[in-house]
């Protein structure tokens, strides 16, 4: 089964492709707008930053090759105190757009209420279970945002909202939306280089982060061989 990974920055792609030795120019695919860097199972491709870029770069991939069974959003991301520490990594149960929808005077709305759109992708319960226990990852929600939590108050707004919250990314939701169109299984790994709270970009642990998603991608490939076909309708 060929992968297709959508991370948001150079940087997070060379730390999949790593799992695999360095990538070279024969082993990379140009499709609209990104270069694939081929590496194991995995087409691995940096799609820009924030689910729209995100979602833009995940469909032109997905709709250049129809050989895909899963796309995977990874990357670095936030973790939430006291559930997803720095350092540890994250498998979503459920990839929501934590900001899609309306403020009103009694607080946010998401857009399911207001009777349109969608706010949340499930990924395969089976895989995730699987990728969980062969990287010792957690689980739990994590939270697509436009804009990076830089206050205990957004935080706590965040989680009030989404209780089950892990971890907050960028890029999840939009890369799950394209797999969704396309009728492919979405997951997203984030390996957790900042708590999400008050803003202090000079503790991010992002090297630490990027090996830690390096490590991971080389535990994958036996999980994404062994998982069935049966276990690909389990969600
Ligand atoms: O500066 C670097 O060397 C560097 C290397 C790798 C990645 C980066 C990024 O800044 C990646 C941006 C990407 O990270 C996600 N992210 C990380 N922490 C958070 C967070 O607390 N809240 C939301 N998103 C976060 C996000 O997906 C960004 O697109 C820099």
């Amino acid at each position: 089964m060929r992968v297709l990974v959508v991370t948001a920055v150079p940087a997070e792609r060379d730390a999949v492709t790593r799992a695999f030795g360095a990538v070279s120019e024969a082993r990379v695919h140009h499709v609209p707008g990104a270069g694939l860097h081929r590496a194991g199972p995995f087409d691995v491709l940096a799609g820009g930053a924030g689910p729209a870029a995100a979602a833009a770069s995940a469909a032109f991939a997905l709709a250049s090759d129809g050989g895909y069974g899963l796309v995977i959003s990874a990357g670095i991301g936030g973790g939430f105190a006291g559930v997803a520490p720095v350092g540890s990594l994250v498998v979503a149960d459920r990839i929501g757009a934590a900001d899609l929808g309306a403020e009103t005077a009694t607080g946010f709305v998401p857009v399911t209420e207001l009777g349109f759109g969608r706010t949340w992708h499930l990924p395969p319960r089976s895989l995730v279970r699987e990728v969980a226990a062969a990287t010792g990852a957690l689980t739990g929600d994590i939270l697509t945002v436009s804009t990076v939590t830089g206050s205990a108050d957004r935080a706590a707004a965040l989680l009030a909202a989404h209780p089950a919250a892990a971890a907050e990314a960028m890029e999840g939701f939009g890369v799950a939306e394209a797999a969704d169109r396309i009728g492919v299984p979405a997951l997203e790994i984030r390996a957790v280089s900042n708590a999400v709270g008050p803003r202090d970009r000079d503790a991010w642990r992002i090297g630490d982060a990027l090996a830690a998603l390096t490590e991971a991608f080389g535990k994958l490939v036996p999980v994404l061989e062994g998982w069935t076909h049966h276990d690909r309708h389990d969600s």
